[in-house]
Formats: C-alpha cells, structure tokens, sequence
C-alpha cells in the first residue's frame, strides 16, 4: 500500500455526525491529524467531507430530525457548509479551499475538464480542497446522494492513486454485522464482484446516506480506472495509525488489472441516461463481439425523451443494460427510423442524417 502519491480521504456523515444534529470535532480532529500526518510524508490529499446538514441543523439549534421538506433541507445544508469550513479550518495549518460540486459538473465535459483543472491547481498551491455535493443547489432527481459516489468521482478526476473511505465500521463484512452478529470480516478484495456487491446493506443510522452498498459502488467506480480503495473505522486511532504507515486497517479493494480509458469512465460513470433503447439479438451480438456501431436497422424500441447528445441505455430484449452510449438522434426522431436499413432512412430526417445511432467511439459496454 505504499506507493501512492495522492489520495482522496471520505468522510462519512455517521462518524462526522453521529446523531445527526451536531459535528462531532473530536473525530475531525483525528482525521485532520491522519491528513496531516501524511502530508508531511509528501502525500497529496483531498478531502470530501459530509456534515452540512447536520451542522446546519446545530446551528439552529434543530432537536429533531424529523422529515424536512427538500427546501429546508438544501436551507440547512446552506447554513451548515459555512459551519463545516469553519469546524475544519482549525486543524489545518494549510488553506483549506472549498469545493461545491453537482452532478452536472461531471457530466458537462466542459465544466468536468475545468473542475479537475481548479483542483490541481488548488493541490500545487498547497492548499486542502475540501469537497461536498453542493446540497442546496443540486437538483433532487439529479444528486449523487451519497458522498462515497461522490469522492470516486473526485478520485477519478485528480487522478489519485488511493480512495480512502472513514466511516463507523471497521471494514467490510460478508453481511452487515448490526443485522448479523455473526458476519465475517473481509480484509481484501480482489475483484468487485455482483457476489460482492450483494453482501452490502444499507446505512446502519438516519444519518449516513448508502450504507455499504455506495462505498462498494465507489471502490468500483475507482478500480475500474486503477484507483485502489481502503475502508475503515475512522475513529478508530489504531486504525487510522496503520493507515499512516500504509497498512490496511480494514478492507482492501484492489484496483482493476485492466483500467477503462477516461472516456470509457465518463460514459459510464458520469453520466445518467436519459431514456433507453432496446436492440434486437443481431444488433447485440455485433455490439458486443464485433465493436460495431448502433446502427438504426437493430433498434427495436425506444424509450423516454432524449434529445440527440443525451446519454441513453442500451438493453437487449428483456434484458439490463448492455452498454449506453451518447445518442445521435431526438427520441421521436429515432422512432421514425427505428428498424429501417440505412439506405431506406435516406431523405426521412433531411440529408444530413448520420449513419449510426451511436458511434462506437461514443460508447461503452456494460
Ligand atoms: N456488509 C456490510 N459490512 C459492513 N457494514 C455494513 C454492511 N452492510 C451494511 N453496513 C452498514 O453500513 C454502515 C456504514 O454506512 P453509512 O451509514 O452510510 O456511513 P457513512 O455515513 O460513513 O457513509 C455501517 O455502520 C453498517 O451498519
Ligand atoms: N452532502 C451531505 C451528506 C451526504 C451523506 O450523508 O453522505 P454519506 O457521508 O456518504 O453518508 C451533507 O453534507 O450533509
């Protein structure tokens, strides 16, 4: 575990806010002197901290963590950023920068080149990027939800060799050991399998958000572009101790031997598709062993209302998704087409209608 140059640390809302109403500075304290510890060894870090929603509430003095409507929510997360800035700054003798980042920032290539650009330029400067999902502005439908998506994400866009996810369990385990006093611990991972992800439950309290099963997705997300990932308890001193000295205190997720090119990643990780289109069995097979393109004559239906540029799934009949990949049609406009060869399409949609639904360069198996 110890050839890493930079990291992105996760902290989790059930150790940064056990009950949910208030931070709890004692465990940012730790995490502050893990972070600082592996600075002065040359490491590079970024931080992606949950908290807003419970400082927020601290801050006004909200007893209760009664249902919130999604405006009070995203109120609260407003009020409580400024307080979670302010509660880690302390422990830092660096500048410890802000980032607020949605969803749209990594699926808009353009706002995605720029995020990664600011951040490398914050990590040159010296200083720590702090990171949340920019709660009182992101879109329900659209949020990541859960900070473990989101600090595979940051891991992927810095370019980090380790993700290291702090949470209130000590590692993995084969069921989730509230539920299943008798679950065994899983010191490694080889290979994030659907077995694998199968074994998380979720949160074990009102406040994480995922439990088990976001971190697994985010050791995924990081592994497919070679990104390793250790979870532990990070409270837990010993723990963060031989994490220190780069020994894995819990569960080791090895990188993938084989990672996906950056593109292949954003295709399939950064974006959320926005209809699907189902293919018939030649159309699958040319997909998947021959690296053809989509082409209109194996679409057999089509789903939702996309418009041409848009992310959309490919399913084969009856089946999950196959690949998805960036469409070149509207919806109603591939319904026209749908099912014809290519030189019958000719003249339906104007002239300059492109030969393939989805190019290949625009796509990436599932
Ligand atoms: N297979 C499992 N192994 C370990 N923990 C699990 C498992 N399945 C579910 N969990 C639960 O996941 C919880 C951690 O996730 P979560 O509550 O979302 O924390 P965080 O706020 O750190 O993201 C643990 O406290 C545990 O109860
Ligand atoms: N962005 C939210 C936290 C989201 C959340 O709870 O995530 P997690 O720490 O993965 O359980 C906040 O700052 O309150």
């Amino acid at each position: 575990m110890n050839a890493w140059k930079r990291a992105v640390v996760k902290v989790g809302s059930n150790l940064l806010a056990p009950d949910g109403k208030a931070l709890k500075k004692e465990n940012l304290l730790k995490v502050a002197a893990l972070i600082t510890r592996l600075r002065a060894r040359g490491r590079e870090l970024i931080l992606v901290s949950s908290g807003a929603v419970a400082a927020g509430r601290a801050r006004l003095r909200q007893d209760s963590l009664g249902k919130q409507s999604v405006a009070g929510k995203q109120a609260l997360a407003a009020i409580g950023q400024a307080q979670l800035m302010a509660a880690w700054a302390p422990f830092f003798d660096v500048p410890c920068a802000q980032v607020l980042l949605t969803h749209d920032d990594l699926s808009n290539r353009r706002r995605y080149v720029n995020a990664q650009n600011t951040l490398r330029a914050l990590l040159d400067l010296g200083s720590l990027p702090i990171i949340n999902e920019n709660d009182s502005v992101a879109v329900e439908e659209l949020k990541l939800g859960d900070n473990d998506n989101l600090a595979a994400h940051v891991a992927v866009l810095v370019e980090a060799d380790l993700l290291i996810i702090l949470t209130d369990i000590d590692a993995l385990y084969d069921a989730d050991p509230r539920k299943v006093p008798s679950a065994k611990r899983i010191a490694e991972v080889s290979a994030i399998t659907p077995e694998i992800l199968a074994l998380a439950g979720g949160s074990g309290s009102s406040v994480g958000t995922g439990g088990m099963r976001t971190k697994i997705e985010a050791a995924s997300k990081a592994s497919a572009r070679g990104i390793a990932t250790v979870l532990c308890h990070g409270s837990d001193e010993q723990a963060l101790a031989m994490l220190a000295q780069d020994e894995n205190p819990g569960t080791w997720f090895h990188p993938a031997t084989s990672r996906i090119s950056a593109r292949a990643h954003w295709l399939r990780h950064g974006l959320k598709a926005q209809g699907q289109i189902e293919i018939d069995a030649g159309a699958a097979r040319a997909l998947g062993q021959q690296g053809a393109s989509l082409l209109p004559v194996g679409v057999r239906a089509v789903d939702g209302q996309f418009r041409a540029g848009d992310c959309v799934d490919i399913v084969s009949v009856g089946a999950a998704p196959v690949a998805r990949g960036l469409v070149q049609f509207d919806a109603q406009d591939l319904r026209k087409i749908m099912g014809r060869n290519t030189q019958d399409i000719e003249g339906l949609l104007g002239d300059t209608t492109p030969a393939e639904v989805i190019h290949r360069d625009d796509m990436v198996l599932l």
